[in-house]
């Protein structure tokens, strides 16, 4: 590992230079740096309404303030999607507690599962949303802040390609036409704890393409590892996202693009740190092993530079390569929430875990 391009803050990115022919070469080389080199980036100058975003944040508080019996109907136990309410300490990280408590929603979508097909197409479908009326015109803004987060996330692949030589649409074989396709999107809640431990989310990488994270309190908390092992504060910055890259997209761009380990501390003070985080997808058809990109010498040659990062202490994914998208992510799933897979997914949590399971999830 080179130490000259080992980084001690994640860079900001103004989006809008992307928009601007003369300063287009410039943004996509300050992409092209933080992809290899740092895996995290914030995102300045976005397109999402920041209107929109502020009644998101203002919903938030609410929505984890709703009755426990109404967020308890929509626990995510009666979704074969793995969509809707996890209890407060329902996930490990490697066999820790993660000290959060979540709803997971996605983009609109149909399961378009039937008869016959494999079973991971039920991995997709309609969120369960709370009940409407004790929280009026939240799930309008917010499938209205995820149309608007999905659409960046497309333009921002698009991006990547270009800052890697592929031209604009070099990454578009990964992706289904867009009413083929679901992203999902998690709003977390960090309590203060009192405990002897701080993990809000323990060290982990992420699985798929890119996230987009909008950090949605005022709180420190969120770290990165640079290539050395230290851990980096990413830090809120108004008015931005927080975008990083997950393990499949390292995977087809050959180590190029970084997959970063991060981890979240609880916060300290009197107030719980909210985020929500955005996973865009890849096609549930997708067997990333069927895709072979061809990089120059010369963007070889940077990740090259900045050299392998020697193992860091999360948890790796392996199986991503093998099998269709989808079903690497069902059994992530099923790893995870293993109560979820019980119910819907009885063969496959029987492979996964032989010998039943009591206990709870392990995230990552
Ligand atoms: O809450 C955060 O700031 C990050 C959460 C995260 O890394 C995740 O859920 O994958
Ligand atoms: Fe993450």
């Amino acid at each position: 590992m080179s130490q000259e391009v080992d980084f001690s803050a994640v860079p900001v990115l103004d989006y809008s230079l992307s928009n601007d022919a003369n300063d287009k070469p410039k943004f996509l080389s300050q992409l092209r740096h933080a992809l290899i080199n740092v895996g995290f980036l914030y995102l300045s100058n976005h397109p999402v309404a920041q209107a929109d975003i502020d009644l998101l944040v203002s919903y938030i508080p609410k929505l984890f303030t709703l009755p426990q019996e109404a967020k308890d109907k929509i626990r995510m136990v009666n979704s074969e999607h793995f969509l809707g309410y996890s209890r407060f300490g329902a996930e490990l990280t490697k066999g820790a507690v993660d000290q959060r408590e979540q709803f997971d929603f996605a983009t609109r979508h149909i399961c378009r599962w039937k008869e016959g097909d494999p079973e991971h197409y039920k991995l997709w479908g309609p969120p369960q949303w709370p009940d409407e009326k004790l929280i009026p015109g939240f799930r309008e803004v917010l499938e209205r802040y995820l149309d608007q987060v999905q659409d960046l996330s497309m333009r921002f692949s698009s991006l990547i390609a270009e800052a890697f030589g592929l031209g604009p649409d070099g990454l578009s074989q990964f992706y289904d036409t867009p009413e083929l396709m679901q992203h999902r999107s998690k709003i977390v809640k960090y309590p203060v704890v009192s405990g002897s431990s701080d993990q809000g989310v323990g060290p982990h990488y992420d699985a798929g393409f890119l996230t987009f994270l909008l950090q949605a309190s005022n709180h420190r908390g969120l770290q990165v590892q640079n290539l050395s092992g230290e851990w980096i504060d990413a830090p809120p910055i108004p008015n931005t996202f927080v975008v990083n890259i997950g393990k499949a997209l390292e995977f087809v761009t050959k180590g190029i693009a970084r997959a970063t380990s991060h981890r979240v501390l609880s916060p300290k003070g009197e107030t719980p740190r909210y985020s929500v985080p955005f996973f865009q997808n890849i096609g549930l058809d997708v067997r990333l092993t069927d895709h072979v990109l061809n990089f120059s010498p010369e963007i070889l040659a940077l990740r090259d530079k900045r050299g392998y990062v020697a193992a860091t202490d999360s948890v790796n994914f392996s199986e991503f390569d093998r099998e269709p998208s989808g079903k690497v992510n069902l059994i992530g799933r099923v790893k995870s929430h293993p109560d979820v897979g019980e119910r819907h997914y009885p063969k496959l949590f029987r492979q996964i875990f032989p010998d039943g399971f009591s206990g709870k999830g392990s995230a990552y």
